[in-house]
């Protein structure tokens, strides 16, 4: 047998999904892999190795050639910008990114906007010819409107159940977002036929 396929495979939301995913392929994913503190769990039976990654990390893991694959939310796609190829929607982690305000939000001139995403955030206001102020947070992106530090922000929403318990409400949205499998340019031509393999499986469940 050659070489491991490298898969980079996001910890949390993703993972659990992916598992689901994996397993209707008929590739039995370890349960317990992103809950144990392995980060490289060798999965030789179907000749890949996980490389336990932080979600935002995985396409730099692929673009510089560390992971061969990896599996990514289009919102992290988008903001990260990496040289990758993006093969595959696995429609899987479904969600939205929308501009997002206090109800009674009024336009102000170079108003704040709050957001985990700066690039994307700053892309949509250009675009729009809107001059804002971007302002860089990590985590419960929904506070910044209710502190008084953005008048909006640019995050995720699902099902809307952060936005109705926080009295914010969906003012546009911008794109819509699911997980995508990406492959490093080089390892794609080299591995092509195990890579173009999982596509097959994978695609027969997306
Ligand atoms: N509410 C949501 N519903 C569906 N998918 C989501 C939701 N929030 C995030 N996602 C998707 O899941 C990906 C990972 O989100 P997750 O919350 O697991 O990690 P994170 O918050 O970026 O990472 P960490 O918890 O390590 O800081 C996001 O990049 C996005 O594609
Ligand atoms: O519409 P909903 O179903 O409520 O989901 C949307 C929420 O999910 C994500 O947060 P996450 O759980 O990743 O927490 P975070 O605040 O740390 O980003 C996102 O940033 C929203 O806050």
């Amino acid at each position: 047998m050659g070489d491991l396929l490298k898969v980079a495979m996001p910890k949390g939301r993703i993972y659990k999904q992916a598992f689901k995913l994996f397993h209707q392929a008929g590739i039995p994913l370890p349960e317990e892999a992103d809950e144990s503190r392995k980060l490289i769990i060798p999965f030789p039976e179907a000749g890949m190795e996980f490389i336990m990654a932080k979600p935002v990390d995985v396409p730099t893991y692929v673009e510089y050639g560390v992971a061969d694959i990896g599996i990514v939310g289009k919102d992290v796609l988008m903001e990260e910008n990496r040289d990758v190829y993006e093969l595959l929607d696995l429609a899987i982690a479904r969600c939205r990114m929308s501009v997002i305000a206090l109800p009674d939000w009024k336009p102000v001139i170079n108003p704040r906007v709050a957001t985990k995403y700066p690039n994307v955030a700053s892309q949509y206001f250009r675009e729009k010819g809107q001059q804002v102020e971007v302002i860089k947070l990590n985590g419960s992106i929904e506070l910044a409107p209710m502190i008084g530090l953005a008048d909006r922000i640019v995050d995720m929403v699902e099902t809307g159940q952060t936005l109705r318990e926080n009295g914010l409400v969906e003012m546009e949205e911008i794109f819509q977002i699911t997980s995508r499998l990406i492959a490093n340019r080089v390892s794609y031509r080299m591995k092509h036929a195990e890579i173009q393999r999982l596509c097959d499986l994978l695609q027969v469940t997306v």
